[in-house]
């Protein structure tokens, strides 16, 4: 089954929380036509199920930490199988959080050939995020949250991005800037590849 997916180019879109990755995901999506795959909304849809795996999963995601690697890897997985005849590739939003979750990723499914480091300060995720708070209904998106989230983001995930920079597949991208022209950054790396 996972055959279907070697060859599709896959994508891991990695940045803190507020970072601003769903956001240059859609942009990417309408654009070239690449299946958007967010780890957080894929587990957010489990919760909503109301199945006794999604109150596991809340409880977890309302401390602000991970949930365990293989379920997420699984939900990745039978998501990226589904689309798997219509798309031209992968973005992998919000994964890995975390070096081994890399991988895992990589034995199990296939490995990135991009990897686009959206980069914001900590200054502005938290005031993204705040302002998120206001509508999104999220229930991680509140101040003591946030701080936790930042705080398991510096320590678990940008060692991620170490990693892969050995492998030289990561591109920056200043999340700093309005939206279209962090855009146009994303754009000109998946345009090189
Ligand atoms: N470049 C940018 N400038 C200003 N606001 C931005 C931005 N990119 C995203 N946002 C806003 C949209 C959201 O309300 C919030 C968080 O963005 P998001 O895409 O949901 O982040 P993430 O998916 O990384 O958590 O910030
Ligand atoms: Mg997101």
């Amino acid at each position: 089954m996972a055959d279907k997916i070697k060859d599709a180019k896959i994508i891991f879109v990695v940045g803190g929380p507020g970072s601003g990755k769903g956001t240059q995901c859609e942009k990417v999506v309408t654009k070239y036509g690449y299946t958007h795959l967010s780890s957080g909304d894929l587990l957010r849809a489990e919760v909503a199920s109301g199945s006794e795996r999604g109150k596991q999963l809340q409880a977890i995601m309302q401390k602000g930490e991970l949930v365990p690697l293989d379920t997420v890897l699984d939900m990745i997985k039978d998501a990226m199988i589904a689309k798997a005849d219509v798309s031209k590739g992968f973005l992998i939003d919000g994964y890995p959080r975390e070096v081994k979750q890399g991988e895992e990723f990589e034995k199990k499914i296939g490995k990135p050939c991009l990897l686009l480091y959206i980069d914001a300060k900590a200054e502005t995720m938290v005031k993204r995020l705040m302002k998120r708070g206001e509508t999104s209904g999220r229930a991680d998106d509140n101040e003591e949250t946030i701080k936790k989230r930042l705080d398991l983001y510096y320590k678990a995930t940008e060692p991620v991005i170490a990693f892969y920079e050995s492998r030289g597949i990561v591109k920056k991208i200043d999340s700093e800037l309005p939206v279209d022209e962090v855009f146009s950054q994303v754009a000109k790396a998946i345009d090189a590849l």
